[in-house]
């Protein structure tokens, strides 16, 4: 795995998969590191990622476990800070940024998508939904939210609690939610990882429809290749660095790679 993950990479890689990208790209690392702990007991979490990705793309990011996936998004979403390289998000250089302006960045310009929904079991679905623009202190784009709930089909639970909704709604919430603020980017980590496979399938195709439809940029990390066969694009970490990826991915090509990079 760790040599393999040392080979050369083919040039260009990780731009975004499309042509002439280099400009639209979205979210960009380059030579990110994060080392956790010191010394002998040192772990190299991600070695030198460079990779980056075009506004308007649905991507999924795999590779074995301890790959660095979750690293990856941590840094990538401004939830932790790497150690070397710069993350640039919408044009800013996160490395530039205090604390305090991570936190706003990271409210008015990302949008997260857990595997645990996390929505606050006493407000609706509407005040859920909107949740992210009142930290914000931002009026809601109306247009922009009605199109959201009719997109991910929950206009008749709007004044529902999360409880009284099935897992796969209460994902869609989530999505909802995540969208609410028209984000740059979302970043979703095992998305469909406590849903079964039938509703998996639609939220999946509910993410993909939302990027197609609405230009939004979608990053996923997911261990299910049939998960991120949804996606445009899937790009394989293994040894805290970019390993290879796949276009038009399907879920038989993205089980061989996985298969080639070791364990998982
Ligand atoms: N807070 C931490 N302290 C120490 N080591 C950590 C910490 N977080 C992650 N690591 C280590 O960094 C490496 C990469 O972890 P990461 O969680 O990013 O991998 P992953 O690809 O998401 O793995 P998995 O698929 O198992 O969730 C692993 O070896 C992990 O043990």
């Amino acid at each position: 795995m760790a040599s393999r993950a040392n080979e050369a990479t083919p040039p260009g890689h990780g731009t975004g998969g499309g042509p002439a990208d280099g400009n639209h790209q979205v979210v960009r690392l380059d030579g990110v590191r994060k080392t956790y702990g010191r010394g002998a007991g040192a772990v190299h979490a991600l070695r030198d990622l460079s990779l980056g990705f075009l506004r308007g793309s649905f991507t999924a990011v795999m590779g074995p476990s301890g790959a660095g996936k979750s690293t990856f998004l941590h840094c990538a979403a401004g939830l932790d800070r790497p150690d070397a390289g710069t993350v640039v998000l919408g044009g800013t250089d996160l490395s530039d940024l205090t604390e305090v302006e991570l936190t706003m960045l990271r409210r008015e310009r990302v949008g997260f998508v857990f595997q645990a929904y996390n929505l606050m079991a006493a407000l609706t679905v509407a005040d859920n939904i909107t949740l992210p623009l009142m930290l914000a202190d931002r009026q809601p784009d109306r247009a922009w939210l009605d199109r959201v709930v009719s997109q991910v089909g929950l206009g008749d639970r709007l004044a529902h609690r999360p409880s009284e909704l099935s897992g796969g709604q209460q994902q869609r919430v989530a999505i909802a939610r995540a969208l609410a603020a028209r984000p740059e980017v979302v970043f979703a980590d095992e998305p469909t990882g406590a849903l079964d496979g039938r509703t998996a399938r639609q939220v999946l195709q509910l993410l993909r429809d939302i990027v197609d439809s609405t230009g939004q940029t979608v990053v996923m990390v997911t261990h299910d290749p049939v998960a991120a066969s949804y996606a445009h694009r899937v790009v394989f970490l293994a040894d805290g660095r970019y390993a290879e990826e796949l276009t038009g991915p399907t879920p038989d090509r993205i089980a061989e790679r996985m298969t080639r990079l070791g364990e998982w």
